[in-house]
């Protein structure tokens, strides 16, 4: 009797958390994660990694207005980025140089709308990266967060 009472106990608890959840003003400000980013020194090296483990890789695009190179890894439920310097002002240029081998870069959450989301966060005393969202690279406007006030991650954030 005592484990049913606790376990109705626990749902309770649950079902609570999840209300108050939802009627946090945030709520659902944050949607599915788009894309983990990996910067890379050789592009090729690193698509043809994902490429003998049998994933679909796409070919280098470049993204001239973020001066980086793009490479999508498709996953069941997510996508990796390959990221590389287009051109001389690439704002992953100091990040290279201080990993030499490349590593993880950012990653990408999708919002519902992306001036809304830039409004809520910046109402947070979060910085964002760049005056207004950008067309990213999958045509759909996205937004950088400045890294240092988002827990050491530099965070993208995509209208989905
Ligand atoms: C288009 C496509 C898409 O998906 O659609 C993309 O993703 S484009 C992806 C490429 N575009 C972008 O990344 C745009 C947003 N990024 C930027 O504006 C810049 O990378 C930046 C401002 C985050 C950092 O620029 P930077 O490295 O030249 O500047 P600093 O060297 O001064 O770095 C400032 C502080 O941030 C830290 N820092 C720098 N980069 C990162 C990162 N990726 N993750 C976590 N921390 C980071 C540094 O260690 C340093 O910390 P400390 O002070 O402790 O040493
Ligand atoms: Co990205």
């Amino acid at each position: 009797m005592a484990s049913l009472r606790s376990l109705v106990k626990l749902t309770n608890s649950v079902a609570i958390s999840t209300r108050t959840m939802a009627s946090h003003p945030l709520a659902g400000l944050l949607g599915k994660l788009n894309h983990v980013a990996i910067a890379t020194p050789d592009l090729k090296k690193s698509s043809d990694f994902y490429k003998n483990l049998g994933a679909k890789v796409s070919e280098a695009v470049p993204q001239k207005e973020h001066g980086v190179y793009t490479v999508f890894v498709e996953l069941p439920n997510s996508k990796i980025e390959l990221l590389h310097p287009f051109g001389e002002k690439s704002p992953i240029q100091a990040f290279l140089n201080k990993n030499k081998d490349g590593g993880m870069h950012h990653i990408c959450i999708e919002v519902r709308d992306i001036n809304e989301a830039v409004s809520a966060v910046k109402d947070k005393g979060i910085r964002t990266l760049g005056e207004k969202p950008k067309i990213g690279a999958h045509g759909k406007p996205v937004m950088f967060l400045h890294p240092k006030d988002c827990g050491g991650v530099l965070i993208e954030l995509e209208q989905e």
